[in-house]
């Protein structure tokens, strides 16, 4: 990592390249991007907290011990403090790390980004999850994920929001194994990565431009959402402001906050977008 730091023209030159060789996502905790003039400029970060949304970048994300967690480091990088109504954090785990519970009649939702885990659940069925592989839990279902090298999760929190006569029910998959979904006026390409159905109240939404591409709708909703640019990079709008963004950052989006994105680069924009559905806003 640090001679790929060191020799900022040449990983320039052959971005593209290095790129294929790494694994995937693998810019997310290598944000190797980050403008090489700025990255040692003492007090500067492209972080911004605003009423209605945040961008949270790399260099500012501060680990901490898990509670309950073994051996897990985790960055809450999305909290009710700002307004949501779910958390985002990064969990690092190490080596011999278990995960401990969400509260209750919280649910939780896993992705990978980085190393192996092993979930199971109550009925002693184990999943191995990759890179690139997800988890939803239920709320109150018993489970635990463990790791024995390191690996990193982004994961996703909300209290459950209950409608009669739906349970859902634990899901896992990965991404690639999901169909691309009719994008009417757009071009962006999309998977969801949960269900549909009523019994869900969020999804995971992938979504994938090509450089030059954009939002062609400037969105205003009542939906809430947490952004993780999992590849790429480009220019994301939120109200009046217009961040250049990159593999690795984080976005909060408050309902209602105007949002466009427009991929730029010469990779595939990919990112992870949290997104409430499925209830009355009432
Ligand atoms: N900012 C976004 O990408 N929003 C999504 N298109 C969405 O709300 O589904």
């Amino acid at each position: 990592e640090e001679g790929f730091c060191s020799a900022p023209t040449s990983e320039h030159k052959t971005d593209s390249n290095s790129q294929q060789q790494q694994p995937l996502y693998w810019k997310v905790m290598n944000p190797t991007l980050s403008p090489l003039h700025l990255q040692d400029l003492p007090g500067f970060t492209r972080s911004v907290y605003k009423r209605d949304h945040a961008l949270i970048t790399p260099e500012s994300h501060v680990f901490s011990p898990l509670p309950e967690w073994v051996n897990t480091l985790g960055a809450y990088l999305i909290t009710p403090a700002m307004g949501s109504h779910f958390v985002m954090y990064l969990a690092k785990m190490q080596v011999h790390s278990r995960s401990a519970l969400p509260p209750q009649d919280v649910e939780r939702f896993l992705f990978m980004v980085e190393g192996t885990v092993a979930l199971t659940n109550v009925s002693g069925i184990s999943h191995r999850l990759l890179v690139d592989s997800y988890a939803y839990l239920p709320a109150n279902f018993d489970h635990s994920v463990k790791c024995d090298t390191s690996a990193t999760i982004v994961v996703f929190e909300r209290r459950y929001v209950n409608v009669q006569n739906h349970i859902p029910e634990q899901i896992v998959g990965s991404t690639d194994m999901q169909p691309l979904l009719e994008t009417p006026g757009e071009v962006f390409e999309l998977r969801k990565l949960l269900p549909m159905s009523a019994p869900y109240d969020f999804n995971i939404h992938i979504m994938d431009f090509q450089p030059g591409e954009y939002l062609n709708v400037k969105e205003v909703h009542y939906n809430q959402h947490g952004l993780l640019l999992l590849e790429g990079q480009g220019i994301y709008r939120l109200g009046d402001n217009w961040y250049p963004v990159q593999a690795g950052d984080t976005i909060w989006m408050a309902p209602f906050v105007p949002q466009w994105y427009a991929a730029l680069g010469k990779t595939r924009s990919r990112y992870l977008l949290y997104k409430d559905v499925n209830r009355n806003p009432l």
